[in-house]
This record gives C-alpha cells, structure tokens and sequence, in this order.
C-alpha cells in the first residue's frame, strides 16, 4: 500500500499524429484534493478517461489506487466516482430514478442502497425534489444530482471534469465545501479547472498546457517558486507603457488590471523596480512602481510562456 492514489509515470495519449497528453508524470497523494489547472484543449478531460481507464494510454505507466491501468480498469471502477464535464444523467427521469439507476449500475443491495440514496438526497439538498425531473432542475441543482450520482457508492477517488463551469458563484462555494468534507471524510479528489480561485483551494496542482505539464505543486510552493519578479505600474496611458516595456527581452509578460499594469521580470534581474525606471526614465516619470506578491495567476501565465518544446511563444 501506498500513500499515493495516483502516480503516472510518460502518461501519454496520442489521436493519430495529435499528441494530446504529452509524457505526463503524476505523483497524487491520498486524501488530498489536486487540481489540473489549464485552458480549453490542454488535455485536463483526456487525462482524467486515462486515469479513469477508459481510454487506453498510448505510452507510459499508470496505477490508480494501488491498481494497474488498463489491466485493472473494470474492478478500478467500482472504486471510482467519476463526473464529467456535461451533464450525464437521465433529464427524463426523477431526481430520485436516478439515484436508483446509478444504484444498480454500481452493484449495490436494494436494502442498503435505499437507504444510501435518502442519505444522499438529504445530504445534497434534494429531498424536496425528489420526484422532480432531473432535465426541469437549475444548473447548481443538476450539477448536485450529478455529484450525489458520483459519490453514491462512496467511492476512494472522485474525478470531477470542470464541475463548475455551469454555476453560480454561491454554488461553486457551496460546491468547494462538500468536496472539503469528502475529502475530510477520506475521499481523493482530483478536480479540472481553470479558474485560478478554484486552482488555489487545491492542496496539489498540476498546470496543464498543450498536453504537457508546465509546473506542479502546492498553490503556495508555485507561487514561491515562479522565477520571476511581479511588478505593478500605475499611471495614465497604460497602455503605451505596456506597448514600450514589453519588447525588452527580461520583460517575461504585461496585463492591464483596472488602473495597474501587472508586469512579470526576469528573476535574474537584482532590483527590479530600479531596473524598470532605469530602463525607460521618461515613460516611467511620475509613476509608481511597486513590487507585489506573485498570483496564481501569474504562474499560470509565466510557465505557459514556452512552448512543449521550451521555444518561446512570444518570438
Ligand atoms: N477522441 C479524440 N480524437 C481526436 N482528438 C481528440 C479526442 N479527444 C480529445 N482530442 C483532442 O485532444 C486535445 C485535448 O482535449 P481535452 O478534451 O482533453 O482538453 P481539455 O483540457 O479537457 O479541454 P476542455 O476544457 O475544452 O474540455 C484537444 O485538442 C482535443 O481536440
């Protein structure tokens, strides 16, 4: 037995001459909730049908729950919960058929399940909307049906695939507080995103981009480990600051943000702020210029910077 839920070793999936997850090393710890934060196509939803077992690996080694993959996949999957992006479950059937039907997909004892899905029903909120069906529910109401369907048979890893993209704010929050207390109760969690305020609520994160994992860690190690100074420029005609600054090669990246320009330099450089004014003295007149605490976001931004091949995207 390990302390590791997941660990991937060159996990690599292609479609024809389309490398769609590149090489990707994974090492999940148990009863953690870990994230994969990145944009559209990087790969998030073909790593989880890997991890899941149902698409096979074109290259590299997979275990899942101290299981092998593909060898294992059919008894892995009673031991999964796994939510995918759109809505999966019957729009034509009741709130509670559902739960029924998932019941008996999953092998479980009528005696034992019935009572499984009055606890679920009240537990997600759903007891007075049992009868209701599932396609009449709002969108946070739905996306709890699906997470009531995935976690019914109380599973070890729950694999959630952008589970909030069709929420409200007050839902993802109350979203984020059912998958802590699953995850007090001893649940993995391996959840996809790419909003970074979802991101930083994971203990573990891996950036995805073009397949390939750019950095991993905790959201605080990323951010201490970005290699790069963030600067914020204030002032009029932003954007001609950021027209002048951004071709110096040690400027790694600018975005305007409200009144600020947030600009990332390269760590080699000592004093950055100094640097910056010294740089471009006229521009920089008047303004003020202050080093600030590096965002999840700005690591996103500065280790998606380079290509999977490390060219940079920007030349
Ligand atoms: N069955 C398939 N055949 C061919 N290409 C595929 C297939 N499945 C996925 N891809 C491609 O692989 C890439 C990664 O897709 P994937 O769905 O894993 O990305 P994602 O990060 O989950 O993005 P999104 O958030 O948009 O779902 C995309 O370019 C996609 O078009």
């Amino acid at each position: 037995m390990t302390t590791l839920a997941i660990r991937a070793e060159g996990l690599t999936r292609r479609f024809g001459d389309f490398v769609a997850v590149n090489n990707l090393d994974l090492m999940i710890p148990k009863k953690t909730i870990y994230g994969f934060l990145g944009p559209n196509g990087c790969g998030k939803s073909t790593t989880m049908r890997l991890l899941t077992g149902l698409l096979t690996p074109s290259a590299g080694q997979v275990k899942v729950l101290d299981m092998e993959i593909p060898k294992d996949s059919e008894a892995l999957r009673l031991r999964l919960g796994y939510m995918t992006q759109k809505f999966s479950l019957y729009d034509d059937l009741s709130v509670e058929e559902n739960l029924k039907f998932m019941a008996q997909i999953y092998n479980q004892p009528a005696r034992t399940s019935k009572q499984r899905i009055e606890q679920q029903l009240s537990e997600f909120g759903l007891n007075q909307r049992r009868r209701r069906l599932a396609g009449s529910l709002s969108g946070g109401q739905r996306q709890r049906l699906a997470l009531a369907a995935a976690t019914l048979h109380q599973p070890e890893l729950l694999l959630l695939d952008e589970p909030t993209s069709a929420v409200d704010p007050e839902n993802r929050r109350d979203f984020w507080e059912t998958l802590f207390d699953l995850c007090e109760e001893g649940t993995t969690i391996l959840v996809s995103t790419h909003y970074m305020d979802e991101a930083e609520r994971c203990h573990g994160l891996a950036i995805l981009e073009s397949g390939c994992k750019r950095a991993d860690g905790s959201p605080k190690e990323l951010m201490a480990n970005m290699g790069a100074h963030v600067l914020e420029v204030d002032g009029d005609d932003l954007r001609q600051v950021k027209n002048t600054v951004e071709p110096l090669p040690d400027i790694l990246s600018t975005a305007q943000q409200g009144t600020y320009l947030r600009v990332l330099v390269n760590q080699h450089i000592a004093e950055p702020e100094q640097w910056l004014r010294q740089t471009h003295p006229d521009i920089m007149a008047g303004r003020s210029v202050r080093q600030v605490r590096p965002s999840l976001e700005d690591v996103f931004v500065q280790c998606t910077r380079q290509d999977c091949t490390g060219q940079n995207k920007r030349q």
